[in-house]
């Protein structure tokens, strides 16, 4: 039975630093602070039961402190600290963001030397740009014979200039694109990770297209603001020109250069002001546009409802509405922008005047040469279009940092999972340094993304290889398990339940339809973590395995496999993503589950490709591939949810036998509604009010009387 002490190991520790041989061969030191609270002995056993909140401590006190990953734990966890102080866990602090200041600047740390050519490229190019107005007034002085200067080598100056403009561009494009495209991917891996170790709830509460736009749209404004923003007149480049124009006015012309000025600063701020005005209209079509692709996703991903249900008119007036939003916005949009244009227009055509009138009068009194009023017309363009480019630009700016804050609020950390986080950063920092595409999710250096991990509740952990041996040589207790979905918390789904799986053996889950069956399984998936009670393996709590290590000791089969659009082969080796699958593993999973002669008479055989979630498979196809995954993935403790309930019965027959030879010698929990797979049941267990209220054989629960045997006297025919 399980053991009523909480296994966490600093509730047992001695001393206060000894070495734990967790996870042999590597020795995980583990340091105890030096007053140790005598609250944290006395402490709950684990944190998910706790009402959890950031706090500083979770900021600084980061898990992960080198490549090596062993869990050395250097600070008091104040959550664990207080756990009776109810008044300190409320306390509200705000959680880490996912893109911040720190990491971009970690990110770009990464390319110092491209950056300084960057920076290098960048003087040369607006030192070229800045010189030609000044040599296009010296041709005209040389021109109309003012200037004691032979033209060709005016020309050839000229020429200089032309040829180095478009080098030191070239350079200054293609390293900054280089740098910005490798922050982007790293970014985009950092956000898809964080958004698969959210915990489930998180995605019960997010609409998948919400998701995925995180990632395209949101991300994609974050890319532009340096992607569209690298060509002459915007971003860095209009800066620094409109830096160094003013310079050369107030050089050359410090009578004129105020007004000038002054204009242009007039313009850049009328312009930037009018634009910030416009932000809710561009956020507005943002959302419209969001709108669209959400009901596109949801139409394409449900097409075969929406054919049974001849919905299509349905969807085409729904997907007709948000465009036509989509078209408003897009049209006020264009009214905003055209204002926009002309504003800025008509503030050079009043700089321009206004130079033409000043400058001309001074020209003919002789104050200011020709020259240098060319000169100053060129500067005039100059700064127009830069201001007008760095507005632009400060525009992009506004709809990335939105874009930014989106990101952070949807991924701000309150609901990573850190047990399943916890485990898959031990797992990329196992694989391979080399390897690029894992090298992407790791940030070196940067401890932002690892700080989340409590260092007391993950250094409790069981040693990973424990996972299946346990599973496989002990029962499976729930043991008075509460527990509410998140998002319900007021609805109680399971209220005290008590359930053993005894090891080796089938028992069924049966009761009526919302009484919590499924719940059950998810918890033992844990996708939840129950509000209260516990669920034990050999008599270890289950939390104190990872979830990443966890899932190894476990094998769900629902009533709808989804499979991965990749070939059959592939489909079934992801029952051992990590391992080099053979062939010959794969056939032989394949043929237990009855499904080798299928596949073979596949197009392709095992590299025929299985469509979205497997739709070029038949139901009976799709649940045999499901189940070869399951055999070669070889848990020890099996979920059959309805797993034959939606099959003809050809299909089923094919179907039971594999599922028969998959049960063998495993822990199996069978939810079903036909009589024939209960009744074979080593036990039954029936599901009622959030408790177990008969547990038993089936003839035993049929002597009883009770709620099983009317279940299975007024379902007789759904049973059968
Ligand atoms: N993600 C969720 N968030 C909130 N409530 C949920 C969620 N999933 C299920 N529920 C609710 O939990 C209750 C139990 O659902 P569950 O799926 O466990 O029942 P079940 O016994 O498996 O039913 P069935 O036999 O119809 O599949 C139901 O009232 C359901 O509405």
């Amino acid at each position: 039975m399980a053991s009523a002490t909480p296994p966490l190991l600093l509730q047992t520790l001695p001393t206060r630093s000894l070495t734990l041989s967790l996870h042999a061969p590597t020795k995980f030191k583990l340091k105890l602070p030096p007053s140790p609270s005598p609250r944290l002995r006395q402490s709950r056993p684990f944190p998910p039961l706790l009402k959890r909140h950031w706090t500083a401590t979770a900021i600084t006190s980061a898990y992960v402190t080198g490549p090596a990953s062993d869990p050395i734990v250097t600070e008091p966890d104040r959550k664990l600290d207080s756990t009776d102080d109810e008044s300190s866990l409320t306390e509200k602090v705000q959680p880490p963001e996912l893109i911040g200041w720190s990491l971009l600047w970690s990110l770009l740390a990464k390319h110092k030397v491209r950056l300084v050519v960057c920076a290098f490229t960048l003087v040369g190019c607006t030192s070229c740009t800045l010189s030609m107005p000044i040599f296009s007034g010296r041709f005209f002085e040389v021109l109309i014979g003012s200037r004691p200067e032979p033209l060709w080598r005016l020309l050839s100056k000229i020429g200089v200039l032309y040829a180095l403009e478009p080098v030191f561009t070239v350079f200054f494009v293609v390293n900054m694109n280089t740098v910005w495209e490798k922050v982007m991917a790293t970014l985009r891996a950092q956000i898809f990770r964080r958004v698969l170790i959210q915990k489930v709830e998180f995605f019960d509460r997010y609409k998948v297209g919400e998701l995925s736009a995180l990632l395209t749209s949101d991300l994609g404004s974050v890319k532009d603001i340096v992607s569209e923003n690298i060509s002459r007149d915007r971003g860095f480049r209009a800066f620094s020109e409109i830096i160094g124009t003013i310079c050369i006015l107030f050089a050359l012309a410090p009578q004129l250069a105020p007004i000038l000025g002054f204009l242009v600063l007039a313009v850049s701020f009328s312009v930037a002001v009018y634009k910030r005005s416009t932000v809710p209209v561009f956020k507005a079509h943002g959302k419209a546009q969001a709108s669209i692709s959400d009901c596109a996703t949801e139409t394409f991903s449900a097409i075969r409802t929406v054919r049974s249900f001849g919905g299509e008119k349905h969807q085409m007036l729904n997907f007709g509405s948000q465009v036509l939003a989509y078209q408003r916005s897009g049209i006020k949009l264009g009214a905003f922008k055209s204002v926009n244009e002309s504003l800025t227009r008509v503030a050079v055509y009043i700089s321009l005047l206004t130079l033409y009138s000043l400058g001309g009068s001074k020209v003919k009194a002789g104050l200011l040469s020709v020259g240098t009023i060319a000169s100053f017309i060129g500067y005039t363009f100059t700064l127009t279009f830069a201001v007008q480019g760095l507005v632009n630009t400060l525009g992009d700016l506004r709809g990335a940092l939105a874009a930014i804050e989106r990101i952070n609020s949807v991924l701000s950390g309150v609901e990573i999972d850190e047990a399943l986080a916890y485990g898959l950063e031990r797992q990329i920092q196992k694989k391979e340094i080399h390897d690029e595409k894992i090298s992407l999710f790791l940030i070196n250096g940067y401890s932002g993304q690892n700080e989340v991990f409590n260092t007391h509740y993950m250094s409790a952990l069981k040693s990973a290889s424990n996972v299946c041996s346990f599973a496989g040589s002990g029962d499976i207790c729930l043991e008075d398990v509460h527990f509410s979905y998140p998002l319900r918390p007021e609805v109680k789904i399971l209220n005290g339940l008590n359930l053993t799986l005894k090891c080796g053996t089938v028992t069924a889950l049966v009761g009526s339809s919302g009484s919590g069956k499924s719940t059950i399984v998810q918890l033992l998936a844990r996708f939840y973590e129950p509000t209260k009670g516990r669920i034990t393996v050999s008599g270890e709590d289950v939390r104190t395995f990872e979830k990443t290590e966890w899932v190894q000791a476990i094998s769900i089969v629902n009533q709808e496999p989804v499979l991965f659009s990749v070939s059959v082969g592939e489909n079934i080796a992801y029952g051992l993503p990590d391992d080099n699958v053979s062939k010959d593993d794969i056939i032989k999973a394949a043929k237990a589950a009855n499904a080798h002669e299928f596949i073979i008479s596949l197009p392709q055989g095992y590299d025929t490709l299985v469509g979205e979630r497997g739709g070029l498979l038949s139901g009976g196809q799709r649940q045999r591939i499901a189940i070869a995954r399951a055999l070669l993935k070889n848990a020890p403790i099996l979920i059959l949810d309805e797993a034959t309930s939606a099959l003809d019965a050809v299909s089923e027959r094919l179907v039971q036998d594999a599922l028969d030879q998959l049960m063998k010698g495993r822990t199996t929990l069978v939810i079903a509604h036909r009589l024939s797979t209960v009744q074979n049941a080593n036990q039954i267990a029936l599901c009622s009010g959030g408790r177990i209220a008969e547990l038993g054989t089936h003839l035993e629960l049929l002597d009883k009387k009770g709620q099983y045997a009317s279940l299975v006297g007024t379902q007789r025919l759904a049973f059968e």
